[in-house]
């Protein structure tokens, strides 16, 4: 299958300033590659700090990479200047995070609705109303009429994150990137706002990027997960396939931390692995070596691993393959 959204070997440097004098340089992204055909979810996980809200800007083309590319649609844009990503503005939508704060809470749920129409010259007043309500309807906040002259703090988080997603799909996209768009919501509303993700997924064939520190949320979501730590795409695969089988020892760990609700479980020891941020790259062997239960001094600390393919399709990055 072709892929609408390919990057390749993205690496992305941020420049800080330590001091007056000095700067010092983050490396969010470090040469990964990833692609979502048309159709599809592609699941990043990694936690805080791993690169992926970084990964997904450069995705949505709001951040040029440092190296690499971005393909889509079969043309290069990683260089296209801001006018000339016009198309990929309409074909590639963005939902975030906090639905409180990406939405303007002067502006009536009808007007937050028809602003993408306006800026991008569709339709006539009557139909962009009418479009209004037939995305509300499609998210189900019904009746639409209802929701139309509200505002938004009105709303709980979930229908808040429901109108977010009413909007991006407006100029009917080709493709989504989702940057934890349940993280804030409350619990009892995430699984619905993700089976309206997946029942919009098969309706419209939308690609998607999800974005998540939860392997077990894009276990259940997506049809393939890429692991990111320290910015590497460190293991990828199909997302049952990986779940079951996961080789690389960070994906172990994440998975080995997923509550269960079996009661025994109260007295099994979790493997907790210590946070390290991207700044602390010590080594030149594996970014993991520091935390890694499974690390061959020597040997990890001073080989860069390369991605080798374990089983069709799964591609993990670690010398104790
Ligand atoms: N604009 C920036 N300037 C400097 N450093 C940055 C910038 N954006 C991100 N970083 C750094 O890059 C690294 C990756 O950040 P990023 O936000 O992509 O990670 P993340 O996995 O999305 O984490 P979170 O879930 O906390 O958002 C972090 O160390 C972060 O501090």
């Amino acid at each position: 299958m072709t892929s609408m959204l390919e990057l390749r070997n993205v690496t992305m440097d941020f420049k800080t300033k330590k001091s007056m004098f000095k700067t010092s340089t983050v490396r969010a992204v470090d040469e990964a590659s990833i692609s979502v055909a048309p159709g599809e979810t592609l699941g990043i996980v990694g936690e805080s700090g791993s690169g992926k809200t970084t990964l997904a800007r450069i995705a949505l083309r709001l951040l040029r990479p440092t190296a690499g590319a971005v393909m889509f649609d079969g043309s290069d844009i990683t260089n296209q200047p801001e006018k000339q990503l016009k198309d990929l503005r309409r074909r590639v939508q963005g939902v975030f995070q906090d639905p409180f704060a990406s939405l303007d809470p002067f502006m009536t749920i009808g007007q937050i609705l028809e602003e993408p129409m306006v800026i991008h010259k569709i339709g006539d007043s009557a139909g962009r109303k009418d479009a209004a309500a037939r995305v509300l309807d499609e998210v189900k906040l019904r009746p639409a009429k209802d929701y139309l002259g509200g505002f938004t703090h009105l709303l709980s988080g979930g229908q808040r994150q429901r109108v977010a997603i009413a909007r991006a799909l407006l100029l009917k996209p080709e493709y989504i990137v989702a940057d934890e768009p349940v993280s804030m919501i409350d619990a009892s509303s995430r699984a619905e706002i993700l089976s309206l993700f997946s029942e919009l997924q098969r309706s419209h064939n939308l690609g998607f990027l999800y974005i998540t520190h939860d392997i077990a949320t894009a276990g259940y979501f997506c049809h393939r997960i890429a692991v990111m730590y320290l910015g590497r795409i460190v293991e990828t695969g199909p997302a049952r396939e990986l779940i079951r089988r996961p080789q690389h020892p960070y994906t172990q760990a994440l998975i080995a931390a997923i509550p269960t609700p079996d009661p025994q479980n109260r007295f099994r020891e979790r493997a907790v692995i210590p946070l390290e941020t991207a700044s602390s790259r010590v080594n030149a062997g594996c970014a993991f070596f520091p935390r890694c239960p499974k690390a061959e001094k020597g040997r990890c600390d001073a080989i860069k691993p390369v991605a080798v393919e374990v089983a069709a399709g799964h591609r993990v990055e670690c010398l104790r393959q």
